[in-house]
């Protein structure tokens, strides 16, 4: 179980005239601070897939840095299984696969090469390693390029390869920054079936998306994000009962309109 309670995280705004400009047009900025995140809480239970959404610049990266403890929090708590994950960070990471944004691999290695040293980072035995690999070959479609240099990959290659990455010591726990984005129709559907491979093997997913066709095929349960505050957290079902919108963009888009709005949450 993953809780998220009331994550607070602001960053300092080092540029004065810039501070006085965004400061005109996002209530985010307080004296010479962003609040990226503020009070952010949800729950992911074992086996679940949660979806984060939100505008651009709403937060979702900030959150999902913050879950993988990349990212020290002003306030507010990251439990796993009921441990803080930032004062036991160690200890959590290696029960963590984080796919960033930056893919962070060496573009002079081969996939297989990137794969082998971070296998070792994370302290996988050789022979668990190529059983792993074996198996991330055939679910993430890696067997045309994995001997080739990184450099030399597409967009696809590179990302079917980070993902592989982030999952090679086999984490309890899966969080993915916009998994499928810049990717075409088909490497697409690789991403979106090693996603529900995870959910069957009961691991739980929390990923970031624009794609309301993706949330509404994978995801159990969705945060939506609106500048930095949790304004829904719950089913898909419950937002749609929640704003009374039977489409979920239109769900959304409401619930991000309305800047009023007492943070809402499905649970029961
Ligand atoms: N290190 C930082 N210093 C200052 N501001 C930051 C920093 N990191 C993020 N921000 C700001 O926090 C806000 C949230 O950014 P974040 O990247 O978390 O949004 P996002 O929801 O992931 O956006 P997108 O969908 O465009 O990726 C943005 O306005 C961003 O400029």
């Amino acid at each position: 179980m993953i809780e998220v309670n009331n994550v607070s995280k602001h960053f300092p705004l080092k540029d004065a005239k810039l501070v006085n400009q965004v400061a005109k047009s996002d209530p985010r900025v307080k004296g010479r601070h962003f609040h990226a995140l503020n009070n952010v809480s949800f729950h992911c239970k074992q086996g679940e897939v949660l979806g984060l959404l939100g505008a651009n610049g709403a937060g979702k990266t900030s959150m999902l840095r913050t879950l993988s403890t990349a990212l020290q929090p002003n306030s507010g708590q990251v439990l796993y299984d009921g441990l803080d994950a930032h004062k036991n960070k160690l200890a959590i990471r290696k029960q963590i696969g984080f796919l960033s944004g930056s893919t962070g691999l060496y573009e002079r290695l081969t996939g297989r090469e990137n794969l082998a040293y971070f296998a070792q980072l994370f302290g996988v035995e050789k022979q668990q390693f190529n059983g792993r690999l074996e198996q991330l070959i055939e679910q993430l479609d890696l067997a045309k390029f994995i001997d080739r240099r990184f450099v030399d990959y597409s967009t696809g290659m590179k990302q079917k390869i980070a993902i592989a990455r982030a999952v090679i010591h086999e984490p309890k726990l899966v969080i993915l920054d916009e998994p499928t984005t810049g990717l075409d129709i088909a490497a697409s559907e690789v991403v979106l079936s090693f996603i529900e491979k995870l959910k069957q093997q009961g691991v739980p997913v929390i990923f970031s998306t624009h794609h309301l066709a993706e949330v509404e095929r994978l995801c159990d349960r969705i945060c939506v994000i609106h500048q930095g505050q949790t304004c829904f957290e719950g089913t898909i079902q419950e937002l749609t009962q929640y704003t009374q919108q039977t489409i979920l963009q239109q769900a959304i888009l409401s619930i991000m309109a309305d800047d009023n709005q007492p943070i809402a949450s499905g649970e029961e």
